[in-house]
């Protein structure tokens, strides 16, 4: 059930659909097998670089694509995730044979395939799934080659479960204490049965989304306006703070996230469904948190369909609506006022080059350099300081311990 669950979301990625905008195809499924489903498609499509080359070894020809994929999945379960080849063979050959009459041709060259991979020697030393050109060529450009690989190898490894705690709560038992402050679990777990979920002490978050709040260091009582907030991680962390948030967002759906996360963790904020450029608040906020759509090129650890959903298309978009996002958040913003500016993005045109070019629209406008002498702000490494004063955090950072997001930050500081 799970593996033709799997099939059908990896059909659906090749149709241009995400993961997440899939998860309600699996509905029919027992909840365990939704989570295994999802899961055996999340590693098929991270691994499938390699799992294509131990199936290039033992054909002639490249399958038809729906039957490349029922071996890809099949490669993918027996070398990287280790469960038995007898098992594994059977169901791939039962599988193929729902395939109309392509599978019930396909069904012998499918098990002949698959005995023989899954003896294969050498899978842990085949390289890492690339990323396409359209993305591999900027990055390659901005951190060079073996930054590229190391980047690529990260991906591979996927990503751990990181948590923010609410101020005062007890730790999860088990997870990690990470130098910035968030807290880490290695391995597969369900997050709604983890102790403290319920009475709301944690949420999930990682580490590397956790730093933009604290850059802004939110004090108890200040008025902080989070721009483009939903799901709601960071608005959770200025609440916690003690600050006054108002959290706006265009969509009314995702808001609805932001709404489920204050009532379980017990916050508040005020929620606003509007476009941020509509947005003109009564009194101007002390400081503002604008976490920008962006080309969440920095999240494909946990999202490894991103690359074979998207084509590059739209970027050149969505740079131009942070740097119209950015002007209008600095004209809503108090003079003397600070304002954090974070995407999720690899590519420096969505982080580096939006500052170098705000600084020379608004005058007097100045960048705050992280000061790792505070104690709030703990756990940052002068290394991810860039020359603008920003911080650039990468999926190859902290690769002993399980990787963080690529993002980048910085605090700008509105003249007074
Ligand atoms: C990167 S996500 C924000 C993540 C969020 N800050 C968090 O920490 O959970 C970007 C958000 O921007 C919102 N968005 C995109 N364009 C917007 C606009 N013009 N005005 C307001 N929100 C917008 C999207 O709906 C999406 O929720």
């Amino acid at each position: 059930m799970a593996r033709k669950g799997a099939l059908r979301l990896i059909q659906g990625v090749r149709d241009g659909r995400s993961l997440s905008d899939q998860s309600g195809s699996l509905r029919a499924l027992p909840v365990a097998e939704q989570a295994r489903a999802a899961r055996l498609a999340a590693e098929t499509l991270r691994h499938q670089g390699r799992a294509d080359v131990v199936i290039d070894a033992f054909v002639n020809r490249r399958p038809a694509p729906q039957i490349a994929d029922v071996l890809r999945l099949a490669v993918v379960e027996m070398l990287e995730l280790g469960a038995p080849a007898h098992g594994v063979v059977g169901a791939a050959v039962d599988l193929t044979r729902t395939l109309g009459a392509r599978g019930q041709a396909a069904a012998g060259m499918v098990n002949a395939v698959l005995r023989k991979a899954g003896a294969y020697q050498g899978w842990a030393d085949l390289a890492p799934q690339p990323l396409p050109e359209w993305l591999r060529g900027p990055l390659v450009e901005a951190y060079g080659d073996a930054v590229m690989t190391a980047i690529e190898a990260a991906h591979q490894r996927g990503a751990p479960l990181d948590l923010t705690m609410k101020p005062g709560a007890d730790p999860v038992p088990g997870a990690d204490a990470l130098p910035t402050g968030s807290w880490r679990l290695q391995g597969p777990a369900q997050v709604t049965a983890l102790p403290g979920f319920d009475e709301g002490q944690w949420w999930v978050q990682d580490a590397a989304a956790a730093l933009p709040a604290r850059l802004l260091a939110p004090q108890p009582g200040e008025r902080i306006a989070d721009l483009c907030a939903a799901p709601g991680g960071k608005t959770l962390q200025l609440a916690a703070a003690g600050a006054h948030v108002t959290a706006v967002d265009i969509s009314e759906q995702r808001l609805r996230r932001v709404t489920e996360n204050l009532a379980r963790c017990g916050l508040t904020a005020d929620l606003v469904a509007a476009d941020v450029l509509d947005w003109r608040p009564d009194v101007a906020p002390d400081a503002i948190l604008l976490d920008a759509p962006c080309s969440a090129t920095g999240t494909i650890r946990r999202h490894p369909d991103l690359p074979f959903i998207r084509d590059g298309h739209g970027i050149a978009e969505l740079i131009e609506l942070q740097t119209t996002l950015l002007d209008h958040a600095l004209s809503v913003l108090r003079p003397g006022g600070r304002l954090v500016y974070a995407t999720c993005s690899l590519i420096p045109d969505e982080g580096e080059v939006q500052i170098d070019e705000v600084l020379v629209r608004h005058p007097g406008l100045i960048v705050e350099r992280p000061d790792l002498s505070r104690i709030d702000l703990p756990g940052i490494d002068p290394a991810w300081i860039t020359e603008e004063g920003g911080l650039r955090l990468r999926p190859d950072y902290w690769a002993d311990r399980g990787g963080m997001d690529g993002f980048y930050m910085v605090c700008l500081r509105k003249p007074g």
